[in-house]
Parts: C-alpha cells; sequence; structure tokens
C-alpha cells in the first residue's frame, strides 16, 4: 500500500499554546485510520491543518506526493481531501438533493455564475448569495446542472438518503443528517474523507448502520477514511489502525487491540469503562 497523506513533523501553535506537537506519522490508501484522545488533545486542529483551515507553524503535509501544507482550503478540496464537522454543517433550508448539489460547486464554480456573482459583490457560499444557488439549482440555469444532479442522486441511492432526496435537511432524522453530511462530502469526489466525530449524538442502531456504510463507503468508493470519534465501540470496532492524541502529542499508533492494551493509552484516556465496550 502506498501512502497518502504524509504529517511530517508537524506542529501547530496558537500563541503559546502548542495545540498540535510534532505529529509525525501518515496515511495509507483504502485505510480506515482513527483519532483518538481527550478533550482539547488537538484532533480536530490536526483536521484542521490537513484541510488548510491553519498552516502548521512547523512541518510539512504531503497528500498523493503533493506538499499541500500552504494550499488554501478550497484548492485542498480540489485535489480531493473532504471533511465533516463536529456539528452538522448543513444547509437546513435546502432540499437533501439541492444540498449534495451544491456540493460539488467546485464544478459549477467552472462556468461564468460564480464570477457574475463575485462582481456583483456578493459572497457565492455565504448567505446572501444562497438564494442564487438555490435558483441556479432549481431553474436549471446552467448546462452542467442535469448530470450534477444525475451523479447527487445517485450518490443519495449508494447511501440509502434516496427518498428523502426532495425534503428539507433539516427535516431529517438526526442520523440521516449525518449520513447526508457524508454524502456532500463523497459528492467533491475526495480520495480522503475526514469524518470529525461522525457518531456523536447517534443512538446504537444508527451508530452501527454508520459503521456499515462507512466500510462500504471505503470498499465501493474506493475512499480513504480518517475519523476523530469518541465511540469507543464504532472506533475499535471500525478502525484497522488508531492514533491516540494527547496535549497535542502522539502517544500511541496501532491496531484497536494494541492500543486498548496500551498503559499509557488507558492513562490518558481510556480509563477503567472503555473495557465494558470489548471489540
Ligand atoms: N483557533 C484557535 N485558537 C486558539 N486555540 C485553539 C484554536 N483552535 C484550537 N485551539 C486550542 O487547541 C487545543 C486543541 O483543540 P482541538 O479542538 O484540536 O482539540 P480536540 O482534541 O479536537 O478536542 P475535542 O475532543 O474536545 O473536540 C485546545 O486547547 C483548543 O482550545
Amino acid at each position: 500500500m502506498s501512502k497518502l497523506l504524509e504529517l511530517n513533523h508537524v506542529t501547530m501553535k496558537f500563541g503559546g499554546l502548542v495545540a498540535v506537537n510534532d505529529f509525525d506519522n501518515y496515511i495509507e490508501e483504502g485505510e480506515i485510520l482513527g483519532l483518538i484522545g481527550p478533550n482539547g488533545a488537538g484532533k480536530t486542529t490536526v483536521f484542521n491543518v490537513i484541510t488548510g483551515v491553519y498552516v502548521p507553524t512547523e512541518g510539512r503535509i504531503i497528500f498523493n506526493g503533493v506538499d499541500i501544507t500552504p494550499f488554501k482550503p478550497h484548492q485542498i478540496t480540489h485535489l480531493g481531501i473532504a471533511r465533516t464537522f463536529q456539528n452538522i454543517r448543513l444547509f437546513e433550508e435546502m432540499t437533501v438533493l439541492e444540498n449534495v448539489m451544491v456540493a460539488q460547486h467546485h464544478e459549477l464554480a467552472t462556468t461564468d455564475a460564480e464570477k457574475l456573482l463575485r462582481q456583483a459583490g456578493r459572497e457565492p457560499y455565504g448567505a446572501g448569495g444562497m438564494w442564487f444557488w438555490k435558483a441556479v439549482l432549481r431553474l436549471g440555469y446552467l448546462d452542467k446542472e442535469k448530470s450534477i444532479m444525475k451523479k447527487s442522486m445517485e450518490l443519495l441511492e449508494r447511501m440509502g438518503l434516496a427518498e428523502f432526496a426532495n425534503e428539507k435537511a433539516s427535516s431529517l432524522p438526526y442520523g440521516a443528517q449525518r449520513l447526508l453530511e457524508i454524502a456532500r462530502a463523497l459528492a467533491t469526489d475526495a480520495k480522503l474523507l475526514l469524518l470529525d466525530e461522525p457518531a456523536a449524538g447517534m443512538n446504537p442502531s444508527e451508530s452501527h448502520d454508520l459503521m456499515n456504510m462507512i466500510r462500504k463507503i471505503r470498499d465501493e468508493f474506493g475512499v480513504t477514511i480518517f475519523l476523530i470519534e469518541h465511540d469507543m465501540k464504532v472506533v475499535m470496532g471500525l478502525c484497522e489502525r488508531i492514533l491516540v492524541m494527547d496535549y497535542g502529542k502522539l502517544i500511541a499508533n496501532g491496531t484497536p487491540e494494541e492500543v486498548q492494551k496500551n498503559p499509557k493509552v488507558i492513562e490518558a484516556y481510556l480509563g477503567e469503562e472503555w473495557q465494558n465496550v470489548g471489540t
């Protein structure tokens, strides 16, 4: 297997606070990799430096052989890294289908529509610009719209969300909203999917379905998965390898079995209660 993403001695400081401290690891192509650790350990900051939200203070990030360290978020999305967030970030007023269609905005943006909107002084994807995309999607204003709609419907079908296509995103059950976020990320043709606490707020049956869906996405879409998760049943049952962070530092790297037995991990994070979880 080849390395899809490498983090080479990455450090991220916010003033005096070292949120990520000399993080040195990699993600193999096709892997389902977990990132765990206590609150404030630096997990989301790792996602933020990978996706270009922050440029790391030190170190390099290599994706598919390309040094993406200084790249802007939209460039990184374009190269094939997509993410979901801890708190669901859907366009609530749009339908499920429209949410997936808008996520392909880098395709829409190849037309003059975005330029037009910028000239008019409006942010294309901010609240003010949303009316515009809604109109574009509804009216079939752009030539590409039909193929984007077809691709979006196929994606919804594969994710088991097709029955909700014309419902408002906010009307979906919670677990389905989380799946819709993943569908949106996949719509960008991502090679690497970063999932920030995908099982947060899910009941046991929803998180069980989520695990199956994530495996299916990896197998059928050929996507590599890197996920942050506090639900140990999900992490231990799903991930092939797990990285553990504490106070910005990587303290362990191994299979679920290895990580569960690691005394440093038990002390920093897992404690006693995880032992009831099993694998
Ligand atoms: N933009 C920022 N400015 C200043 N400090 C920040 C910033 N982003 C994160 N931090 C700090 O960096 C540390 C790591 O935060 P981070 O959100 O990465 O942790 P986490 O492991 O994802 O935690 P959780 O499990 O609670 O989501 C925290 O102390 C946080 O307050």
